[in-house]
């Protein structure tokens, strides 16, 4: 990796045209009109306020000096003017705050709403923290850069009434204020191109450093378990450092202008000053209007400084907001061809000559076909990596295949509107994931409407809920981060449980390798012989008694059915299943650990 390396930009980045992005974003803001309204009209009120102080002061100035006036009304005139620029500055920043608010929080709504719309063959390949980094930093950023926008917009109008009123003063004073800024500009848009470059890829940077945390807190108890903390913090110094190098890399080309326009305001300021005052002497302009035009000088070069910090920083915000932009609109890989609803599906599910690989550059499984009917159950073993998992996730509708068809109930998996189906499945992880609260809300995920009551029935129809006994509130336990504060077999429990809540058509078990104690395992066995009498399902068995309990075992390997049929006719066939049951199923039965037990007797008693 180069010392910039890393900071690519991530498969769904979209390059939009300026003039795309400004559209889009005024689309957004035209959901807020009437507020736009009030804004137009504090900034028109400032713009003109802030214009006409200088202009009053420059009169103020003459009558002075010709003593027309006193003293105390010019303060008091400058008072009032100064105190309604607070007054409409106020109430512009007040509903832009509302407007830029609201804007960045429907943002983050879009694009948290398109980030749980992508299917599972995307976050195979974007990574989790830069997503999370585009909701968050990201939208920020370009609220911020609104905010800054609107800024300038206003300096700028107040320009253009200063212009107005200097061009009345003195037309050649007002052209050498002029001439200056196409230099300006154009310093400010040779800028452009490469400010834009260098913020985005700190923007980047940015996301890396939030990815590296996000991946290093989640994992922090393997690190630990590994003694890794040392390599995870170098690691995490090592995308700080590249975040680091490249914001001072963006500071040092942003630094770059500054020298340069300083330069030429001081330059345009001596000239107007030297011209202006020898205009005072020859009587040709008034003291009032001199000072004028060196109050005009600054005004009209402070906000073309802004302008051309403006630009980096206004890139920066085009910049965040195209990668929001980018996560919205970014394209699942399924391809649903109709959304009808699945209705009340049986479960008849069919594989079609299916080809399918989770790049396609690879193929795991190649003219695939399989029947399971309505009601049966179908246990798949193999070695690792056989294509078990997979088969489970394509019924689940995560990946889209390559070729053939699916069929469930006959119809073609593709035509579902997709939630209705899902909410059709149960399917139990091989790692449960339970979120932050009570035992009781786990299991009423599946199905919020459930009542306390139903929840109730249903865990103590397991095991007569005796395994609720060992914790501290029963089932309104707390179950802790991701469910932390309770036992593996618990955690299984819980994730069974929240399927059976939602009486699936289709029950896929991706079962869990971890072992568990007699007690909970016929507990769970219970669970599952439960689902098993309700629902077609799929079991990716690691457990003896799963295998046993299917209708049927599937063998696969490298993504291929090479056995099937029950338990007994496997093992008379004495092929892969028999292989298998032997190296690894066989010491999960009872009667080869009681086998164990006696031999062990007999050794120790030798
Ligand atoms: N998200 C993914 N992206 C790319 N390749 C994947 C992905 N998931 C699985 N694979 C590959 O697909 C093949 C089949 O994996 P699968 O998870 O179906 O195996 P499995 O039989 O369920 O294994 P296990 O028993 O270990 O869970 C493997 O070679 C695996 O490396």
């Amino acid at each position: 990796m180069g010392l910039f390396g890393g900071l690519e930009a991530d498969k769904y980045d979209r390059q939009y045209s300026d003039a795309y992005l400004a559209k889009r974003i005024a689309a957004y803001m035209l959901r807020y009109r009437w507020y736009m309204v009030g804004i137009v009209i504090g900034f028109t009120i400032l713009s003109f306020v802030s214009a006409i102080r200088p202009v009053i002061i420059s009169i103020g100035v003459d009558a002075l000096v010709a003593q027309e006036t006193t003293f105390w009304l010019l303060v008091g005139i400058l008072l009032a003017a100064a105190l309604a620029e607070y007054g409409a500055n106020w109430l512009r920043r007040y509903l832009l705050s509302l407007v830029i608010g609201r804007m960045v929080a429907q943002l983050r709504k879009d694009a948290f709403a398109s980030a749980t719309a992508r299917d599972l063959a995307f976050y195979d390949t974007n990574k989790t923290g830069k997503i999370v980094s585009r909701i968050t930093s990201d939208t920020q950023e370009f609220g911020d850069v609104l905010l800054f926008t609107s800024d300038v917009i206003s300096q700028l109008v107040s320009v253009a009434v200063l212009l107005v009123v200097l061009l009345s003063r003195s037309i050649p004073l007002t052209v050498i204020i002029l001439l200056t800024t196409p230099v300006f500009f154009g310093t400010a848009m040779l800028f452009r191109n490469v400010a834009r470059r260098v913020t985005r890829q700190a923007a980047r940077a940015m996301a890396v450093v939030n990815d590296n945390i996000q991946e290093s807190v989640t994992g922090i108890s393997v690190a630990k378990n590994f003694r890794r903390e040392a390599m995870i913090y170098s690691e995490f110094v090592g995308v700080n450092t590249l975040s680091y190098q490249t914001n001072l890399r963006r500071g040092m080309v942003l630094a770059l202008i500054f020298p340069v326009l300083n330069f030429l305001i001081g330059f345009s300021t001596a000239i107007v000053l030297y011209s202006g005052a020898e205009a005072v002497l020859g009587g040709v302009i008034s003291a009032g209007s001199w000072y004028l035009f060196i109050q005009g000088a600054d005004r009209f070069f402070f906000p073309v400084i802004n302008l051309s910090a403006f630009w980096s920083q206004f890139q920066q915000g085009l910049s965040a907001i195209e990668r929001v932009f980018g996560l919205i609109d970014a394209e699942n890989m399924l391809r649903q061809v109709d959304d009808q609803p699945a209705g009340n599906i049986n479960g008849h599910i069919v594989f079609k000559n299916v080809d399918f690989g989770y790049t396609d550059d690879q193929l795991i499984l190649k003219n695939f076909d399989l029947d399971i009917k309505q009601g049966e159950s179908v246990a798949f073993v193999g070695h690792t990596g056989a294509g078990k998992s997979t088969i489970a996730k394509l019924v689940a509708r995560f990946y889209e295949f390559q070729g053939g068809e699916i069929c469930i109930d006959g119809r073609d998996i593709r035509t579902f509107d997709l939630p209705s189906y899902r909410a059709r499945l149960g399917i139990v992880p091989q790692q449960p994931f339970l979120f932050s609260g009570t035992i009781m809300e786990n299991v009423r995920y599946a199905r919020p409407d459930a009542t306390d009551e139903e929840i109730r029935e249903l865990v103590y129809s397991v095991g007569n809920g005796e395994w609720l006994e060992t914790l501290p509130d029963g089932l309104q336990s707390d179950v802790g981060e991701r469910g932390a504060r309770l036992s593996m077999g618990q955690r299984q429990l819980v994730s069974l449980l929240r399927v059976m809540v939602q009486k699936p058509a289709i029950f896929i078990l991706d079962e869990a390798t971890a072992s568990v104690d007699p007690f909970t395992e016929v507990q769970i066995q219970e669970a599952v012989d439960m689902l098993l009498s309700q629902s077609t399902s799929i079991l990716i068995a690691h457990r003896l008694s799963t295998v046993r309990s299917a209708d049927r075992i599937i063998v696969l390997r490298d993504g291929g059915i090479i056995e099937e049929g029950s338990h007994e006719s496997l093992m008379t066939q004495g092929g892969h299943y028999a292989e298998l049951y032997n190296t690894y199923f066989r010491h999960q039965s009872l009667s080869y650990v009681e086998g164990s037990k006696s031999r062990l007797t007999q050794t120790g008693s030798d």
